[in-house]
């Protein structure tokens, strides 16, 4: 099987440059090294997979890419700024979903509340709002309270949450981890939809190599922890995808294959040099 070699724009063209990216956690007397270097791009309009082995790092990499953890040393630059904090163009999306949404608010009203803080005009506010709940099929539940919508549908909020928001990227940390599988492959779809609709650049971690390889332009392979890359696989599958066509394709079972051996070695401890 042939696996062209590594895509990725330059990092002169990318929306989004990690460069030596570097995060020891200090604890009491001795540190640990979660992530040894990482180096990427992501360019704008891409949509970019992260795999690797469970405790690969694979959080605190998008913890860094959001501003909201500082690295020891390496850094992220975002549109051209280096990120210091949580960046403005940026919308992330959790695998909690249960506790990301305002239980006392209704899902109109969490997802207006960014916009309401970035101090959007109402009248756009409520077209945003509304334009976002029917992209994720939830036209019909705008006052209804999280707790009254399936795992899926609060999820399905989330999504609205951050679309709404007009991001430039959007990071995914494991969004779909805690659904059922059929409402995994329906979101999984929403997510390619709404990417094509909107340009947006999305960044998305997930530890299930099928859902990578089924979502992403590229992919790219954590080692196991302390944290390297260890192999950026470009997808080459048709742009038209879907969850019959696409998963019993030829060309989907040998990427898949390729990355689940990668995803195993980092687990036996390969590291790229090895
Ligand atoms: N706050 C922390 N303090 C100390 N060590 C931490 C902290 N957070 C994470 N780690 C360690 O850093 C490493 C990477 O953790 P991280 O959660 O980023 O991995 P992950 O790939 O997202 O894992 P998973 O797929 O299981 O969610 C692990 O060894 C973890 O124990």
């Amino acid at each position: 099987m042939t696996i062209e070699s590594p895509g990725g724009p330059s990092a002169a063209t990318a929306l989004l440059d990690v460069q030596r990216l570097r995060k020891v956690y200090e604890g009491k007397g001795r540190g640990v090294e979660a992530v040894r270097d990482l180096t990427f791009t992501v360019g704008a309009g891409e949509l970019v997979c992260i795999v690797g082995p469970s405790g690969a790092g694979k959080t605190t990499l998008l913890r860094c890419v959001a501003g909201l953890l500082n690295s020891t040393s390496g850094k992220v630059v975002l549109e051209g700024r280096t990120v210091t904090g949580p960046p403005p163009g940026m919308a992330v999306v959790f695998q909690e979903y249960g506790r990301s949404l305002f239980p006392w608010m209704t899902v109109r009203q969490n997802v207006e509340r960014p916009l309401k803080e970035k101090r959007v005009p109402k009248a756009e506010r409520q077209r945003l709002v509304a334009e976002a709940l029917d992209a994720v099929g939830l036209a019909g539940s705008h006052d209804a309270h999280p707790w009254q919508l399936s795992g899926g549908m609060q999820q399905r909020v989330a999504i609205a949450r951050a679309v709404a928001y007009e991001p430039h990227i959007l990071l995914m940390d494991e969004p779909f981890a805690a659904v059922d599988a059929q409402t995994r492959a329906d979101l999984e779809d929403l997510v390619r939809a709404l990417w094509k609709r909107l340009g947006v650049t999305v960044l998305f971690v997930t530890h299930d190599i099928d859902e990578s390889v089924y979502l992403g332009q590229r992919v790219i392979v954590l080692s196991n922890s302390p944290t390297v890359v260890l192999e950026e696989v470009p997808i080459d599958l048709p742009d038209e995808r879907d969850q019959l066509t696409t998963r019993s394709a030829a060309r989907f079972t040998e990427l898949r294959g390729h990355v689940y051996r990668l995803v195993q070695r980092a687990k036996d401890g390969h590291r790229p040099q090895d």
